[in-house]
């Protein structure tokens, strides 16, 4: 069945999803804050709205739309992070402008190049409404993007915001060469970390393993097609965090996401020893040796603790 989907974010991934669901025969629109207007007008006669702004872009739009959102229209999230303001997820932002909003989050290992080049790719459409879950699946799956549900959207967002830490770090690692041992070392404590987030946000266990948690941390923390993984590397050859934001050019969620799970650490008395080193080397308190010789240095534990 062909729908009608209005496509808010025409970045790479809002421009990919776009152009992949309009060879599916569906029919789509879509604005971009470059295009100026007002994004409330193609809410009217549409199906399902997909965003994809940065998490920055998260709350101006969802001010914007309030009080022209018609009922029952579904919104799929498709932003990794966590705002920096709020300390929110956006599923979370979502629900405090629209609260009455079917809702559902798209989350994976789904580099947009990758998609962009016909390549295949699975992913998770997450929703608390199972019956909204199976029916966007089967909807907006295409024969390169394999969809799967789970029931988990805070659980599916905190571990897509929280592998862009993770992949950062896995940036640096690779950058100043520590080699195989030491990148494992540091994606399984980074695992750690992202289930200490998850689980304190009310996610399932399982959703740490699946495609949007361990599924997406793979795949950011392994290719140089991840902003977040490019950025960590400009850190380790000594770049500071705006010449790095520069040379990339586009949004990198890690920096953002990365100081608002320690602020959200710091209040709920949780340990992200990863976490915390990549904050200190972004206000410039350290480089990228020493703060990995400090994780190295740290008292002995269990490996159950983060
Ligand atoms: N690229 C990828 O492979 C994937 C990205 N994502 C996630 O999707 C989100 C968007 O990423 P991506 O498209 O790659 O990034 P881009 O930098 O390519 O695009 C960012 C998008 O956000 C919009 N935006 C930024 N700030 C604002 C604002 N204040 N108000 C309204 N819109 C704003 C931009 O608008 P404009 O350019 O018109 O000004 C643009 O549409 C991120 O959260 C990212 O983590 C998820 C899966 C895959
Ligand atoms: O989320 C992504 C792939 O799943 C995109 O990662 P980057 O934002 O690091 O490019």
């Amino acid at each position: 069945m062909s729908l009608r989907i209005t496509v808010l974010g025409r970045g790479a991934w809002g421009g990919t999803l776009l152009r992949l669901w309009e060879r599916q025969g569906h029919e789509l629109r879509s604005w971009s804050r470059r295009d100026g207007g007002d994004p409330a007008a193609l809410l009217q006669d549409c199906d399902l709205v997909v965003v994809a702004v940065s998490m920055v872009g998260v709350t101006p739009l969802g001010l914007g739309l309030r009080g022209h959102w018609p009922q029952g229209l579904p919104l799929l999230s498709c932003s990794k992070g966590i705002d920096l303001d709020s300390l929110c997820t956006a599923s979370q932002l979502w629900r405090r402008h629209l609260p009455a909003l079917p809702l559902a989050v798209l989350s994976g290992p789904n580099l947009a190049e990758e998609l962009e080049r016909g390549l295949p790719a699975a992913s998770v459409l997450s929703s608390d409404d199972p019956a909204l879950a199976r029916r966007l699946q089967e909807q907006l799956r295409t024969p390169h993007l394999r969809l799967y549900t789970n029931a988990d959207p805070i659980g599916t967002e905190a571990a897509g915001a929280l592998k862009n830490v993770i992949a950062l770090a896995a940036g640096i690692s690779d950058g100043l060469g520590l080699g195989a041992n030491a990148k494992a070392s540091l994606l399984c404590r980074g695992l750690a970390e992202i289930a200490v987030v998850l689980q304190a946000l009310g996610g399932q266990p399982t959703t740490l393993y699946g495609l949007a948690g361990l599924g997406d941390l793979l795949a950011t923390a392994n290719s140089s097609l991840s902003r977040n993984y490019r950025f960590g590397s400009l850190l380790a050859e000594g770049c500071d965090e705006a010449t790095a934001l520069a040379r990339i050019g586009a949004t990198v969620e890690g920096p953002r996401t990365a100081r608002a799970t320690l602020a959200l650490a710091v209040r709920e008395g949780w340990q992200l020893p990863i976490c915390g080193q990549v904050v200190r080397l972004l206000a410039g308190e350290l480089e990228a040796r020493q703060a990995v010789q400090e994780l190295m240095q740290r008292d002995l534990r269990a490996e159950a603790a983060a």
